[in-house]
């Protein structure tokens, strides 16, 4: 499936200011939460909807609500965990599970230490959210450990998508659409994206702010 990268100006425009070297923790956790919540906007325009009746002021009206499958967000430990808020702005009902997967810095290998699932997953639409695809490798583990709990229909939402990270998702599992705020160059030599954002989960939760 192709990588959708919305462009939107908003978009545009709070990814260009998260690119700031000298930003703060502050400022990168808000951008993040909003980027999350307009990229969510983008992920769920084809959502199925059914109408149904309701008494309104004037009388019975027929309204619409989202049918089909309920979705469960999937934030991928740590960094996901800063676009959660702004991904359930918009769909505060959905369930959450937790993923952990930490990458190796020097084998680039994903390593997964955490697996929280909601119940009944398997009937759910999992929305995948972390802020960066860079080799890939963090996004097709959990891609696999979903499918292996039962999940039919997966999404993923990153901020900043690497080339490289965009054909190994797409390689190991091609039925994943993935949505991005931006599709970046490359991967330096120790698997950073540039430009990027550097260490997206250093920066969210303030531990050391450098940069690769
Ligand atoms: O595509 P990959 O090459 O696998 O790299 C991307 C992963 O690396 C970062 O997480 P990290 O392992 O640094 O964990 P953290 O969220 O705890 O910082 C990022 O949030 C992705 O999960
Ligand atoms: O550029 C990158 C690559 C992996 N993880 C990050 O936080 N940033
Ligand atoms: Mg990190």
């Amino acid at each position: 499936m192709p990588v959708l990268e919305i462009r939107h100006p908003l978009i545009r425009h709070k990814i260009g200011l998260m690119r700031r070297a000298d930003i703060s923790t502050k400022n990168f956790r808000e951008l993040a939460q909003e980027v999350g919540a307009l990229l969510t906007y983008e992920a769920t325009k084809d959502l199925r909807l059914e109408s149904y009746e309701i008494e309104g002021w004037a009388g019975p009206v027929q309204v619409e609500k989202i049918s089909g499958k309920k979705i469960t967000v999937v934030p991928i430990l740590r960094a996901g965990i800063g676009m959660l808020d702004g991904v359930l702005s918009l769909i505060p009902g959905a369930k959450v599970s937790a993923v952990g997967v930490a990458r190796n810095e020097e084998t680039l290998q994903a390593h997964t230490y955490l697996e929280k699932l909601v119940p009944e997953i398997n009937e759910r639409l999992a929305m995948i959210i972390d802020p960066m695809l860079a080799t890939g490798a963090s996004m097709v583990a959990t891609i696999d450990l979903l499918k292996k709990a039962g999940c039919k229909e997966i999404r993923a939402m990153v901020l900043v998508a690497a080339p490289e990270g965009i054909k190994a998702v797409n390689d190991a599992h091609p039925d994943v659409q993935i949505y991005t705020a931006s599709i970046d160059q490359c991967l330096n030599e120790h698997g950073y994206i540039i430009p990027g954002l550097g260490d997206a989960g250093d920066k969210i939760f303030g531990t050391k702010q450098k940069d690769a």
